[in-house]
This record gives C-alpha cells, sequence and structure tokens, in this order.
C-alpha cells in the first residue's frame, strides 16, 4: 500500500523509496478511498499511470494523448538505465519484462496480464505492449530478406485487425470490444529478437452471431464485408444491391476497423476468400424464417421469401439446399439402434439455425486463429523464451448472469488467485531480503471459491455437468434444489429463496454475483445435431469441409461437441493457461474505466471503486496491510520520530529499533505505554535498509496523543509521531542560523518530495498537533492545501513563536521573508474578529479562525518551514 501511495503522490517507482504513506487510524475501509482520491487528482493532472505494488493501473483517457507513445517515447524508457524512475507508463512494464528476459533471470519467460472491464484499455495497452517489442526488439540485420519476406514484427502487428475484424464488435460498453480472451506469445532468439508468435484465444461469444444484444452490432467483419463488398464480390457473395440483413443491426453506424479492413482485403489469400464467402452464407442464413405449422406431425414451411435466402445461403456455404433445408426442419432421434424422424416446431426451427451460424462461426475463427498462427509461429529451433501478453476479460456482474459471465469470472478468480499468490511471494521475499524474521499467516485466498465453482467431488461444474449428460431436458428449480443441497457446506454459495427466477449466488473475491439457472444445462450442453455437422462435412467448400472434417477426427471438438461441455472445454483451456502462467514471470496491468460513457477526462469514482475492488487492488491493499505496510529509511525514521541525524553509524538500524521502542514507552500519554514490549518488538522491525510498520502500530499511534482521525499524509502521520512540543519547535524555531545551514544540508533528499509537491491532501489533523520543528514543516512545504485543526492555546503558541521570530510588525501585522524553499512573501495579518490570516503571495498560506476557549482552523498551513529556517 505505501508503495501505491508513494507513486500516487511522487509518480515514479523507486524515487521516494524512503517515505511511506502512513494513514493513521484509518480502517481498511478507508484505504481504497485514498487510492481513489490519488488516481483522481492524478487523472485531472493527466497523468494516466500509476503503480500499485506490483501492479500498474492504467486509466483510460478516452482520447489520443499526443505523443504519450511515441517513437521516442519508445526509446527513452528503453534506453534508460533505470526506466523504473520515470513515470509510471505501460512501457516500464514492457521494458522490465523484456530486461527479465535478457538478464535471463529464472524464470525467463515473462508473462503481462492485462485486465479490466470492457472499454477499460486492454486491447490499447496489448497493442501498445505488441508495438513496443516489434520496435525494440526487432531486428535490424533482416534488410537482407527485407523485399521478399515480410518483416515479421510488421506480420505479429497485422495480424490484430485481422483477429479484431473476426472477434470484435461493437457493444454498448466499447465500440471495439473484444469478445474473446486472447494470450499472445511473443517469441524472442538467443539475442532477444523477435522471431515470431503464436495466439491462442478462449470463450468466443459465438451467441453474437445469431443474436445481437439491443443496441448491439454483430461482429466488425460482417458490416465490413456488407459495406465495403465490390460489385464482383456482391455477386460473388450473393447480396443483392441495399439486401438488409437480419443479423446486421445498427447497419448504419460507421464500421470499425474499416480502412484496415481495405487493406486486409487488398492483401487477402485465397482461402481467406472462401472464409469470406462462408460468412457471407451465414448472413443469407440468418435472413431465413420458417412460419409455424398447426399439425405438429408436419414441417414447418418457409416463409416465401426465405426460399430465396435459403437457397443463396446453401450455394454459399456449397451444400444441397434440399438437405440444409431438411436440416433445419427434421430432427433425428435415436431410440437404440433405431432413428426417427421428427418434424421441429418453429420455435425449434430458429435454434437449429442459429446453432448452425454459431458453429461454422466457431470453427471458422478458431480456424483462422491457426491460420495466423501458421503465418507469424517462428520454428521451434528459432527462439528459446518469450513474453506473453494475457488480454482477458475483466469480472463481470450484470443484472442478469448466465454460464458465460460464470466462466469470465472463474477465469478472473484463477488469475486473482495466481495474483495473490505472486504477490504474497514478492512481499515476502523483500522482507527476506531485509532479513525480517516474520512469516506471514496464512492468508484467507480465493480457494474456497475456486473449490466451489470447479472442485471434485462437488462443484456447481460438475453438477451442471451431470445434468447436461442427463438425456432429458432440465428443470432450473429441480437443479437449484440440488445444488442447494450438495453444496450447503460451502459458504461461498448462497440462495434466495423467495426469487421467482431459480438462482444462486456465488461470492466471489470481487463481490457477489447472481446467476440464472433458467437455460444455464443447455448453453452448458451448447449441443449440436449431428444432421448439422454431417452436413457440413459434404460441403463442397473445401474450407468448411476441411474444418469440419478435420474436427471430427479431433474427437474433443465436432464429435465431441456433445459430450465436452462448455464448462469442461473451457475449464481445460484455463489449466493449460495457469500452467504456462505458473512458468513465467507475470507482470500485472490493470485497466481502468474511469466513466461507463466513454467520455474523455471524466472520472466517476463510483464506477472507478467498484472496478479496484473488482481488479484485486483493495485486496493488495489488505495483503499488504496484514504485513508491515509502512516503511521508511533509518534515516527518515530517525528524522522523524528522534532528533537524531545519519551520522554514518553502522548500527544505526538497531539504534532505530532501541530509539522507537524507547519512544514509544515513554509516551506517557499514549496507550501503548501500557502495553508489553513483546508487542512492541513485533510492530516495529528494522529492515537492511528500510525500518518496516505494522499497521496496528499505526493505529495504536493515533489513539490519543498522536490522533489523527481523517486521512492524513505521511508526511503528517511522521510529523504527528514526534514527539516533540511547540515548545520545542520553538527552541528549533530560535537556534542560530547554523542550524538552518544543517537542515539545508540534509534537503537533497527531501528535495524532490518539495518538487513534486501537488497531488497531497490533508484534512482534520486533531489536536495537539505535536510539531516538532522542520519534519513537520517539510510536510506542509510538500502539501499545497491543508487544513489543521489546533486549539486556541496552540495557536496562542504558534504566534508566540512567531513573535520570538522577530518578525517585522506592524500594527497587528507580520512580515514573513521566506527562503529558498517556500519562496515568496507571506504576511499574517490581524482579521475582524480575532481571526488571523497569513498570506503569502505565490499560494494562500494559513488562515485562522480564531476563537477564544475553541479550536481554530489553520488552512493552508503549508509553509511552516520558513519559520524554522528563518
Ligand atoms: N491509453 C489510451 N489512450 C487513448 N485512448 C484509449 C487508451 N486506452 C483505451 N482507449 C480508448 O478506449 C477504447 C476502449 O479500449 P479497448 O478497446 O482497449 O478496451 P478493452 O478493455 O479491450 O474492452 P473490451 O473488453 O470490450 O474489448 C479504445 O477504443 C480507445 O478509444
Amino acid at each position: 500500500f505505501s508503495d501505491i501511495l508513494r507513486q500516487c503522490c511522487f509518480g515514479a517507482r523507486g524515487e521516494t523509496q524512503q517515505y511511506s504513506l502512513v494513514t493513521a487510524e484509518v480502517g481498511q475501509r478507508v484505504y481504497p478511498l485514498v487510492v481513489l482520491k490519488c488516481l483522481q487528482a492524478r487523472y485531472s493532472a493527466k497523468v494516466f499511470y500509476t503503480h500499485a505494488g506490483c501492479t500498474l493501473v492504467a486509466l483510460n483517457p478516452f482520447q489520443p494523448i499526443p505523443d504519450l507513445y511515441s517513437l521516442d517515447v519508445m526509446k527513452e524508457y528503453h534506453c534508460a538505465p533505470q526506466p523504473q524512475e520515470f513515470k509510471p507508463h505501460i512501457f516500464i512494464v514492457a521494458e522490465e519484462a523484456y530486461r527479465n528476459v535478457r538478464g535471463q533471470l529464472v524464470p525467463v519467460n515473462q508473462s503481462l496480464v492485462v485486465s479490466g472491464e470492457s472499454g477499460a484499455g486492454k486491447t490499447w495497452t496489448s497493442r501498445c505492449l505488441m508495438k513496443y517489442y516489434a520496435t525494440v526488439a526487432a531486428s535490424s540485420s533482416v534488410v537482407k530478406n527485407q523485399d521478399t519476406v515480410e518483416r515479421i514484427e510488421r506480420r505479429v502487428l497485422d495480424s490484430n485487425p485481422i483477429m479484431e475484424a473476426f472477434g470484435n464488435a461493437c457493444t454498448l460498453r466499447n465500440n471495439n470490444s473484444s469478445r474473446f480472451g486472447k494470450y499472445i506469445q511473443l517469441q524472442l532468439d538467443r539475442c532477444q529478437l523477435l522471431v515470431g508468435a503464436s495466439v491462442q484465444t478462449y470463450l468466443l461469444e459465438k451467441t453474437r452471431v445469431a443474436c445481437q444484444p439491443a443496441n448491439e452490432r454483430n461482429f466488425h467483419i460482417f458490416y465490413q464485408m456488407t459495406k465495403g463488398a465490390t460489385d464482383e464480390q456482391r455477386k460473388e457473395w450473393k447480396m443483392s444491391h441495399g439486401q438488409r440483413f437480419a443479423w446486421l443491426p445498427n447497419s448504419e453506424k460507421t464500421v470499425e476497423g474499416w480502412s484496415l479492413f481495405l487493406i486486409f482485403m487488398h492483401r487477402i489469400t485465397f482461402i481467406l476468400h472462401i472464409a469470406l464467402q462462408i460468412l457471407a452464407g451465414i448472413l443469407q442464413l440468418g435472413n431465413v424464417n420458417f412460419s409455424s405449422s398447426s399439425d405438429e406431425s408436419q414441417t414447418c414451411d418457409l416463409e416465401e421469401l426465405s426460399k430465396d435466402f435459403l437457397q443463396r445461403a446453401a450455394e454459399l456455404l456449397c451444400v444441397p439446399a434440399e438437405e440444409l433445408q431438411t436440416c433445419l426442419r427434421v430432427r433425428m432421434l435415436k431410440a437404440g439402434k433405431q432413428s426417427v424422424l421428427k418434424p421441429c416446431s418453429q420455435a425449434e426451427c430458429s435454434v437449429r439455425k442459429d446453432c448452425l451460424a454459431k458453429v461454422i462461426y466457431a470453427q471458422l475463427f478458431e480456424w483462422l486463429v491457426t491460420f495466423i498462427n501458421n503465418s507469424i509461429c517462428a520454428e521451434e529451433s528459432t527462439w528459446c523464451n518469450f513474453i506473453g501478453v494475457l488480454d482477458v476479460y475483466g469480472f463481470e456482474c450484470f443484472h442478469i448472469n448466465n454460464l458465460e459471465q460464470l466462466c469470465i469470472n472463474y477465469a478472473n478468480e484463477k488469475l486473482q488467485q495466481h495474483f495473490v499468490a505472486h504477490y504474497l511471494r514478492a512481499q515476502q521475499e523483500e522482507y527476506v531480503s531485509e532479513g525480517l524474521q516474520w512469516s506471514f499467516v496464512k492468508y484467507q485466498d480465493n480457494q474456497s471459491c475456486l473449490d466451489l465453482i470447479e472442485g471434485s467431488p462437488v462443484s456447481v461444474f460438475s453438477l451442471l455437468n451431470e445434468e447436461s449428460r442427463l438425456n432429458r431436458a432440465s428443470d432450473a428449480k429441480t437443479l437449484r434444489i440440488r445444488m442447494e443441497k450438495e453444496l450447503c457446506n460451502n459458504g461461498n454459495i448462497s440462495w434466495d429463496k423467495f426469487s421467482k427466477e431459480p438462482h444462486f449466488t456465488v461470492a466471489h473475491y470481487a463481490g457477489k454475483v447472481n446467476y440464472r439457472i433458467q437455460g444455464i444445462v443447455e448453453k452448458n450442453k451448447d449441443p449440436v445435431p449431428p444432421e448439422l455437422i454431417n452436413l457440413l462435412q459434404k460441403s463442397d467448400n473445401p474450407l468448411l469441409h476441411q474444418i469440419f472434417t478435420d474436427k471430427e477426427a479431433d474427437n474433443t471438438t465436432c464429435k465431441g461437441l456433445s459430450k465436452v461441455t462448455v464448462v469442461s472445454k473451457f475449464k481445460n483451456s484455463l489449466e493449460s493457461l495457469m500452467k504456462i502462467l505458473h512458468t513465467t514471470t507475470p507482470h500485472y496491468t490493470r485497466c481502468i474505466k474511469p466513466n461507463p460513457d466513454c467520455k474523455p477526462m471524466t472520472f466517476e469514482k463510483e464506477e472507478v471503486i467498484m472496478q479496484l475492488e473488482a481488479c484485486g487492488i483493495v485486496e493488495t491493499i489488505h495483503i499488504s496491510a496484514a504485513g508491515f505496510p509502512i516503511r521508511m529509511s533509518p534515516v527518515i525514521a530517525l528524522i522523524s520520530f528522534l532528533d537524531v541525524e545519519d551520522d554514518g553509524n553502522e548500527n544505526l538500524r538497531h539504534m532505530v529499533e532501541k530509539l522507537l521502542h524507547v519512544v514509544l514507552r515513554h509516551e506517557a500519554t499514549d496507550p501503548l505505554h501500557n502495553l508489553d514490549s513483546e508487542k512492541h518488538n513485533s510492530w516495529v522491525h528494522c529492515g537492511r535498509t528500510k525500518v518496516f510498520l505494522t499497521q496496528s502500530m499505526v493505529s495504536h499511534l493515533s489513539v490519543r496523543s498522536w490522533l489523527v482521525r481523517k486521512e492524513v499524509h505521511r508526511w503528517n502521520r511522521a510529523a504527528s509521531v514526534i514527539q516533540g512540543t511547540w515548545r520545542k519547535w520553538r527552541a528549533l524555531a530560535e537556534a542560530e542560523l547554523d542550524d538552518a545551514k544543517d537542515l539545508q544540508e540534509d534537503m537533497p533528499a527531501l528535495n524532490p518530495i518539495i518538487r513534486e509537491r501537488g497531488s497531497v491532501q490533508l484534512s482534520n489533523i486533531q489536536e495537539p498537533v505535536t510539531v516538532r520543528g522542520w519534519p513537520m514543516g517539510l510536510a506542509l512545504a510538500s502539501a499545497p492545501s491543508i487544513t489543521v485543526s489546533l486549539t486556541a492555546t496552540g495557536f496562542q503558541k504558534m504566534m508566540s513563536v512567531m513573535a520570538s521570530l522577530n518578525l517585522p510588525s506592524r500594527k497587528g501585522e507580520y512580515k514573513v521573508e521566506t527562503n529558498q524553499y517556500t519562496r515568496g512573501l507571506a504576511s499574517i495579518r490581524a482579521q475582524p474578529k480575532g481571526s488571523v490570516k497569513l498570506h503569502c503571495q505565490r499560494s494562500p498560506l494559513l488562515y485562522a479562525d480564531r476563537q477564544p476557549g475553541k479550536k481554530c482552523d489553520v488552512t493552508g498551513f503549508n509553509e511552516i518551514l520558513l519559520e524554522k529556517t528563518l
């Protein structure tokens, strides 16, 4: 957590290693809010990337940001000796992974996990990463082949628009939404040059082919085809002029990826032409409608216009029209070894038509991925390492959630578990390297939720599969009762018995989600009538014939479509993905969508906080808080806690530890006074380079004399921890100029903080504020606006310090010359009714409504440093 705020406040990782955020007396609830505020402040300052521990948070600006991803910026990050000291950027993640490969650190292979909800910027981020590698890992010595062989980097990048055309669609949440997950493996040779790539896809939303949610669209490729077809192609695709397609709603909108499609059409190979012909067949199929039949024993008739559409579909799919019609209208029932033909109802005909379109599209997409892989994948002997980019759907929770959401959220649970394990390990490693004797109490992970979904012997998946195997229509209520009975021991599942629609609720790490049971088994079976497969296998279209015949040999897909359920297939592919992830060094990027309407520069807090929870940032904070969330260098600890300077004493850290305990024990008014020292020992640890404090220590420190009731910036925390008093502060303030010089010598380390000030926001430090001179001064110097409540006495003391500084005064007015750190001219002026204002030429510094006997508010108390140095 300290990392988060360190980054939130100061931008670059590592830059202010020795400082940490200390939020005193804040419950865990407050942490995400602090993160939220920081992200908001950074967003409004047009800073879109923020490091949060081992994660990069990427806020979507929803507008092009000039020069943020330019070639020069890429080079800058690539060539920097310490890129992590630059402003947070996706290129830091990219470069870090690349350097890991170059350094051959084990595990050498890397995974860049990009997640977030729809429209958050995953695809954009993945593209940036790929462009980065295509640039920095490009071979400069391929010139010899350049004329004949397309450079591999280009080919990898060019495959993107093709995949997006087939797999992306315009949805309510994103005009260019990827309707599948993907893991792109960038293959590097011994010299870490990009020599190839391969793509693995997950869970294509094939239902979209035949059924588009209201106000959404079908896959881009269909619109690109209908808009871009030449007369010749129209003829080839049997599209009449101005023909409307039932499966292409909202055709009037602009077509995504249009210009890229034109390029694609130029380069298209013969086989892709054939693929487009199949797609044209699907479109014609979508216009086929059946009328209802009054007699169940009779087949449904085709509507008049549909005859022509069916004929065209059959021709494009290269299957006999008669057979196609029969397959759609008649189903085959098996009774033992006998088969019986039964006419389908109108609704069943429609389901079969949709099913045909879906199975063709899904298989075609799979074929396309293989086709692309064949063109970009390097020979195994030529590459030795890889960097994988995983672009997956984020956690989803809609009003109605179906099997698709269950699969997506299950994948997210898996990734979250992987992330938490990695994060815990990283934390643990840091403690070990710092020499801390401490081990994590087993963290409450999400294993029980995963057990609920995929575990054995009984789980949601196992029950769904059992139900799917039964040769009968499934009944939602019965399934719900069964689930309730079998899964009642798992605390992650619950039911609302009074709900009209049978459903179950899963408590995911990111929140509870209700899943509808109605239709879930059918979706899981995803049945494809064998008649349809037989028909496609007989197709004269070479591609269609090939993909469906090949699939027959592959028992897990086509033939097995009736056997291998959706959840089993998904679970298997996810398991292989996890296996790969486990063998790589992961890097996490969480994309956040700052508003649901994709408006530029609009930050809606509720939206963001939900996503912070869903992407596991909140969880990370909790894990961090379970360890030592506060870290500071011994120097700063000394400066902050005691009046000790870093004199190079080799036992510095022991001294700090000792002194810290002394301070803690001798604070008479502090409740820590009554606590045994054993406990103290577990709260403060001095590592090799940093002092570590636990969260509980922060809470205790904050209880009374160091009471800090709201979110407080780390500097104030340091200041309030200080044992000093106004008197001491005054003494310091009165010290000779030498003292000020000493201070200035110590300043270089702190200067960056002062320079970086601007994102610090504080409110309400309650009395008594124990200011012991310059750390507080620095704290204040680094904050542009702080509200501090002081007692009237405290205020008077401050005034007397002012007076003791011999500030030139006129009647009721003090003038203060500021020093190099504060710059500007300040003055304290008596205000009517006893209030006092401190003015500064550069910014209003201090405002106090002085109400004798009551607390006063002092606003903009940010440049007190000047008193000290004066
Ligand atoms: N860094 C960025 N700078 C400018 N615009 C961006 C950036 N990231 C995202 N966008 C904008 O946001 C839109 C949505 O982003 P993107 O398609 O990457 O989302 P996604 O997370 O992949 O969504 P989905 O899951 O629906 O595919 C992009 O089309 C682009 O206009």
